[in-house]
């Protein structure tokens, strides 16, 4: 059927009565068997409909209005990334906006619409950023990874087990620190205090959006009914800024050139490295190795021997950009990851003008000025798109599975189409592609094998080390 055949329908579903609802689904949504998941999968079942009406937390008091259109598969998610159709301001996370008291008093480039001078601007600033500092990329990936692989095998051997999150995120500050802005940030004031600063940091914007595991009669009156004040973070911030306006100052001469002052620059960057690129590595790597140590030794095997031999006949002992494209299954380990755990899975958008949603099955009139809210995970599992979706399939995308690529869109678009300041792509989209490859594989020319356990949460999977067997080839 082509699309255009498709049957118009009406978006089925009610947001029931103001204020009293919205907290009832609320309460379902974080603390019901099932949670999340159920909550879209029991009304998908209700409506027979992946697009639908409902409410979207957090709802009152943070939320005034939380009347959402929920796309829910991989033909309607994509109408997010349209910004001739959708508006992305102000909708970073969802349906209300964290004080900019929390961001220096400046609306940040993540909650710019591309319509917005700013948008542009800030995006190449980024793009300079990258940029400038992607010689150092590989280098100081090996030089800190080694120091946290070394650390790990250190720790197994005294403990029997070591735990990857809290090392892995110090590395990962470490690693940004090296190579976006030749600094160590230990060897600064900040010392090894940068990840519980940013964690601290990320709750006071993210808080009426997600769980902490604790009793709901705790919890959702803490962080759910209202924001919390940025007062209380305002010192944690002050120290990460004064960390990020002495190295940022390579950046500030070309923020300048661009128009942008040089302490809106200073806390854009941050942003950018702390809740962009931060926030992420800490929930991917670690869902990473959960997913690799799931997938068991013949997986562990093979990516060893492709890495390795790539390594030795193409980059002639080294690891270089055309040696890790030749990798097709390490590429494919990688791709599979982002699309069966996005590490970012809300998204939302505002109609900019009366528009059609088409779902698999129907299409939907949507009118200006209404909330669109897609579940990433869903779409990225789709059934009618990716066969076993709910599998971890390792090499789905190798040879003609690449056909598949469009349908990841971890990074806000799909994986066959690059970031642009046009569009509300992230902008570190090949960056962040690059340094999961560079995990997975050094990982695998150190190691020909390994055990983990893991516990899944909402900021990613908590991951715990029991064996690693040292290479033998
Ligand atoms: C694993 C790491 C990362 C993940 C999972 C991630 C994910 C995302 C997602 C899903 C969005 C779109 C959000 C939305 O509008 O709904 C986004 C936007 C953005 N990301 Fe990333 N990101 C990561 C790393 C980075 C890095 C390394 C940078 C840059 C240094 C970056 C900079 C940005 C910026 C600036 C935006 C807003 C783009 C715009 O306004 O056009 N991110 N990211």
């Amino acid at each position: 059927m082509s699309s255009s055949d498709l049957p118009v329908r009406e978006i089925p579903g009610s947001y029931g009565i103001p204020f009293f609802t919205p907290i009832a689904n609320r309460l379902e949504y974080f603390y019901a068997d099932g949670g999340r998941d159920q909550y879209f999968k029991s009304r998908v079942e209700k409506y027979q409909s992946t697009v639908f009406r409902a409410n979207m937390p957090p709802g009152p008091f943070v939320a005034s209005d939380p009347k959402c259109i929920i796309v829910l598969d991989a033909k309607s998610f994509p109408i997010l990334f349209d910004v001739s159709k959708v508006e992305k301001k102000n909708v970073f996370t969802g349906t209300y906006v964290p004080s900019t008291q929390l961001t220096g008093g400046y609306r940040v480039l993540a909650y710019l619409d591309p319509s917005e001078p700013r948008h542009a601007q800030l995006k190449n600033l980024l793009f300079y950023l990258l940029k400038s500092s992607s010689s150092r990329v590989i280098p100081k990936f090996q030089e800190t990874y080694t120091e946290l692989f070394t650390s790990l095998e250190a720790d197994l051997k005294t403990n029997g087990k070591a735990k990857f999150n809290d090392v892995g995120e110090q590395a990962a500050f470490r690693f940004l620190g090296r190579a976006y802005f030749q600094v160590n940030p230990e060897t600064t004031k900040l010392g090894k205090s940068a990840p519980t600063l940013i964690t601290a940091w990320v709750l006071f914007s993210l808080s009426p959006q997600i769980s902490l595991g604790l009793p709901w009669f705790l919890e959702d009156p803490i962080i759910h009914f209202f924001q919390l004040p940025p007062i209380l973070i305002k010192s944690s911030y002050q120290k990460l800024y004064d960390y990020f306006l002495p190295v940022s100052a390579p950046y500030l001469l070309y923020a300048a050139t661009l128009g942008i002052p040089a302490d809106e620059a200073v806390h854009n960057i941050l942003y950018a490295v702390c809740f962009n690129t931060f926030g992420g590595i800490k929930i991917q790597f670690p869902n990473t190795l959960k997913w690799l140590a799931r997938a068991g030794s013949d997986l562990h095997v093979k990516l060893a021997k492709e890495i390795r031999t790539i390594i030795k006949t193409v980059g002639f002992g080294s690891v270089t950009t055309a040696a890790i494209e030749l990798m097709p299954l390490m590429k494919s380990v990688v791709y599979e990851v982002l699309r069966i755990d996005p590490p970012v899975p809300l998204q939302f958008g505002k109609a900019k003008v009366d528009l059609t949603i088409e779902s698999h099955d129907a299409q939907f009139n949507v009118k200006k000025g209404e909330m669109i809210f897609g579940y990433q995970p869903f779409a990225t599992k789709d059934p009618k798109i990716f066969d076993r979706p709910e599998e971890f399939i390792p090499d789905r995308f190798v040879g003609d599975g690449a056909n598949l690529l469009k349908y990841v869109a971890w990074s806000n678009g799909p994986e066959t189409e690059a970031t642009s300041v046009d569009n509300k792509t992230c902008a570190g989209k090949d960056f962040v592609v690059l340094i999961t490859r560079l995990f997975v594989i050094e990982f695998f020319r150190r190691y020909d094998t390994f055990t983990a356990d893991s516990v899944d949460s909402e900021l990613g999977a908590t991951v715990t080390i029991t064996s690693l067997t040292k290479a033998t080839s």
